[in-house]
């Protein structure tokens, strides 16, 4: 990868006449703590006009509390930040595209671009300037559109659209591809070179590491708040970069799978879950698909197609127009998504802040929150065995946390993913388990611990529903493999004959050979 990369030097002129070097971004010895934890400790590095810049590191590692910092949300305790004036083009000082997204649902995608500019528009002209912004990503998403009915990937191109509205000094991008296909990666890459060529510094934070070699000049890798590397990534490669951020080599990252046969055993016995005929309005079409017992099943398709529609319907979230959900054979209608998790089907959904945590409340309550009633069955739930269960989680998971009683919110976001998953560890009852897109935001090390996790689930007989956006984890987790386009299942492929070419195929409304 980085030896096919062009030279980050002719990369960093971008945006500067030859020669000439203009510093964006200086990064004097900062550092912040919350209460006992160092979050940033002594990080020095300056950026140049026109430079990309990875910032890498684990959960918790404080690569949000130092963007905070660039972006002036938050003062360092020591040290100091220094953003160069706008000039020329450059409209603003920072601007920042948080990992949450911001965007008012219940306002069109232009009346969301509309509040990020200093000067007020009528509503044609807002409409008309959100067209240009939209056209000058290549985005083809309706500018009348409501942000609520966007996918999560158009609300993320949306989001940077708001973003550059008016070109910055400096832009932060806190992991903007987490919920995009490679399409839109390719749609938002193409508007960051841009911009870095039009001389914005750009920091840019993603656990997909292939993406940083391709788009990013330098690298600053952080760990347990420190730095622990800075300089130009095309010296150093993907191995250099996980043994700095996790400070040891790594081994094997996806448990073994099911053995094929026990597969096409499980596959001949009833369904611990199976849509026959499921169509919700102008989402899903006649969708036949059966989940059984102790396998890991992946639904792969590009975003948008049917399959986070496809996971709702099996966690009871949303309700079919036509067709019947069977659970262990038996027709089942679920009114609630309670009335699932009643029925042993557990949930993760992709976004985490709408539809999973409660913030304010801790770990604790957070982990006990799906599996408790039916735990503590006895009506008495002790507070000391609630904390050690929660534990054991935490251990498991190595979510990195002050207590289990300290509030999600204080928590890093990968750190939030995993109170979200190890959620469904402690119930013994559960017997299908939907994931939509488990892992956004978790980092290298903490996915293979998630993995593992999932695997041990699927190994105690738990059907595994997964639904990823990330097509290398499908690949590499899944023992078989339903493929979707336009709504429909476009082909059912084992896990040897899955393949990034096979998936594909079908995902763009290929025919299934298989
Ligand atoms: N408001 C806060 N109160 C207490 N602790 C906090 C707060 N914000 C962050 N922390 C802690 O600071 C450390 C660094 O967190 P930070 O969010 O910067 O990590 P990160 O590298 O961005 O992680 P991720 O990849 O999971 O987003 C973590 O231990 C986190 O729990």
């Amino acid at each position: 990868m980085t030896e096919q990369r062009t030279s980050p030097v002719s990369q960093k002129t971008h945006g500067t006449r030859p020669g000439e070097r203009r510093e964006a971004l200086t990064c004097t010895h900062v550092s912040k703590s919350f209460g006992p934890t160092r979050a940033v400790a002594d990080v020095d590095f300056h950026l140049d006009a026109g430079e990309v810049l990875a910032l890498v590191g684990e959960n918790g590692a404080g690569k949000s509390t130092l963007m905070n910092m660039l972006s002036g949300g938050l003062a360092p305790d020591t040290g100091e930040i220094t953003v160069a004036e706008p000039t020329g083009e450059l409209g603003r000082r920072v601007a920042m595209v948080h990992q949450e997204l911001s965007l008012f649902a219940n306002l069109t995608v232009a009346e969301n671009l509309a509040l990020d500019h200093a000067e007020p528009a009528s509503e044609p002209e807002s409409r008309a300037r959100a067209r240009a912004v939209l056209d000058r990503l290549g985005v083809d998403i309706d500018e009348d559109a409501t942000v609520g009915d966007l996918s999560v990937g158009q609300r993320q191109l949306v989001e940077i659209a708001k973003a550059i509205t008016v070109a910055p000094v400096l832009l932060i991008l806190d992991e903007p591809t987490s919920s995009l296909e490679g399409p839109q990666v390719e749609l938002l890459f193409r508007a960051v070179r841009r911009l870095a060529a039009a001389g914005t510094a750009v920091v840019f934070v993603s656990h997909r590491m292939d993406e940083l070699f391709e788009l990013c000049d330098r690298v600053l890798v952080m760990r347990d708040g420190a730095q622990v590397d800075f300089g130009d990534l095309a010296t150093r490669t993907r191995a250099d970069l996980v043994a700095s951020m996790v400070g040891r080599e790594t081994t094997s990252f996806y448990p073994d799978r099911a053995a094929p046969d026990a597969v096409r055993a499980a596959d001949e016995a009833t369904a611990a879950v199976e849509l026959d005929g499921v169509s919700v309005a102008g989402r899903l079409h006649d969708v036949s698909v059966s989940f059984p017992a102790g396998v890991i099943t992946a639904v792969a398709g590009l975003e948008g197609h049917g399959q986070s529609d496809l996971a709702e319907v099996v966690a009871g979230v949303r309700r079919p127009d036509h067709g019947t959900v069977r659970r262990s054979g038996r027709a089942v209608r679920f009114a609630t998504p309670r009335a699932a998790v009643r029925a042993g089907i557990g949930y993760v959904a992709p976004d985490r802040r709408l539809d999973g945590l409660l913030l304010d409340q801790s770990i604790t309550a957070n982990a006990m929150l799906a599996a408790a009633p039916r735990i503590f069955r006895s009506g008495f739930v002790s507070a000391r065995k609630e904390r050690a269960t929660v534990l054991g989680v935490v251990q498991t998971l190595a979510v990195r946390c002050a207590s289990v009683l300290q509030p999600v919110v204080e928590l890093s976001g990968g750190n939030q993913q995993k109170v979200l998953v190890g959620r469904w560890l402690i119930d013994d009852d559960l017997q299908v388990l939907v994931l939509n897109d488990p892992t956004r935001g978790v980092d290298v090390g903490s996915r293979a611990q998630i993995y593992d996790v999932v695997r041990a689930l699927a190994d105690r007989g738990v059907a595994v529903l997964l639904v990823s956006t990330d097509l290398q984890e499908i690949l590499g987790l899944a023992d078989q493999v339903y493929v979707m386009y336009a709504g429909r299942v476009t082909g059912r492929l084992p896990a040897d004959g899955a393949t990034e070419q096979s998936v594909m195929h079908l995902a763009t409304g290929g025919n299934d050979h298989v």
